[in-house]
């Protein structure tokens, strides 16, 4: 652990092990290979036609679509990509999870089963976000929200000076003060797929969620490991069509308007196209 010092306060900065770097590590299979030779030429396509010509630090990337389409697995992806092609840039990820309403909040204003929608977030924290990142500041101090504990888990996480951001998540619609977090953003990708695939991929995190929390009480999934798959099932089904299919027509899908690209996937994370836009 260490600190640093900052015009209005000591921040503690402790690290921490994001799980998204454990879903990078663990489960991306086989054709992983094949998959960043395509996000390689799309990403060096993005460097050239827009942050080159376009560049005002820090250089906002979002990528959005539905819960568990893969914009947190991506985000790092593309993390790694441009690291290698903009070497001594800093590249940073956030997820607009972090801006989400504590589970605290959530249950205080009756709204523990809108998570995700846009009344789930601070939104005047998130438009902040962009007004003070965008002011040049260097460093800025963000909540952290956590899967595995289905809540905030920290208040004071630091962004250090990023050149390019990758914000991924859901939220891209919300507003504040009649301004929409799109228009934050220089870049918005659009991750696209069938529903069905979608709610695989999600049933099949959720029991990853399950079996990370195996060592610990404290996991919002470590519940569900004494129960049989018909009662998993069953919370996973309401979850999924009740809160986070509902939320995707209603506030996510009209973000592929908005969206510069939208990358269009089929079965294990495979790539059939990514249509542009902006053409
Ligand atoms: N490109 C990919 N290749 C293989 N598996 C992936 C890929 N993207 C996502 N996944 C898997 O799909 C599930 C959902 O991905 P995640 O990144 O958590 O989605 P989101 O952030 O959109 O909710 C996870 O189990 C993850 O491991
Ligand atoms: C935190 C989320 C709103 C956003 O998830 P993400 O797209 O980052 O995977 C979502 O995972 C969620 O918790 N939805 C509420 C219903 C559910 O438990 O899935």
């Amino acid at each position: 652990m260490h600190f640093i010092i900052c015009p209005l306060k000591i921040i503690y900065i402790i690290t921490y092990t994001h799980e998204g770097a454990k879903i990078l590590n663990n489960y991306i299979i086989g054709d992983y290979k094949q998959q960043k030779e395509i996000y390689k030429d799309f990403l060096k396509n993005i460097v050239d036609k827009f942050i080159k010509k376009n560049y005002k630090k820090p250089f906002i990337i979002g990528l959005t679509g539905s819960v568990a389409s893969g914009k947190t697995t991506l985000s790092y992806i593309f993390q790694e990509i441009l690291k290698n092609m903009l070497p001594g840039k800093n590249i940073c990820r956030v997820s607009t999870d972090n801006f989400l309403k504590s589970n605290e909040e959530l249950i205080r204003e009756n709204i523990l089963n809108r998570k995700g929608f846009p009344e789930s977030y601070k939104n005047e924290l998130f438009c902040q976000f962009f007004m003070l990142i965008k002011s040049g500041i260097k460093f800025i101090s963000i909540p952290v929200y956590s899967h595995l504990y289905y809540d905030i888990i920290q208040e004071n996480y630091i962004i250090r000076d990023p050149d390019i951001i990758i914000l991924e998540g859901l939220g891209f619609g919300n507003n504040f003060n009649k301004c929409h977090v799109y228009e934050h953003v220089d870049v918005l990708i659009f991750i696209k797929a069938r529903m069905n695939y979608v709610r695989s991929w999600y049933i099949s995190r959720f029991y990853n969620l399950i079996h990370e929390s195996n060592n610990d009480p404290k996991s919002f999934y470590y519940k569900f490991r004494s129960m049989n798959d018909d009662e998993i099932m069953k919370i996973i089904n309401y979850a999924w069509y009740k809160i986070n299919l509902p939320n995707y027509y209603k506030n996510i899908v009209r973000l592929q308007k908005k969206s510069n690209f939208i990358i269009v996937k089929t079965a294990n994370h495979v790539v059939l196209n990514i249509i542009d836009n902006n053409q």
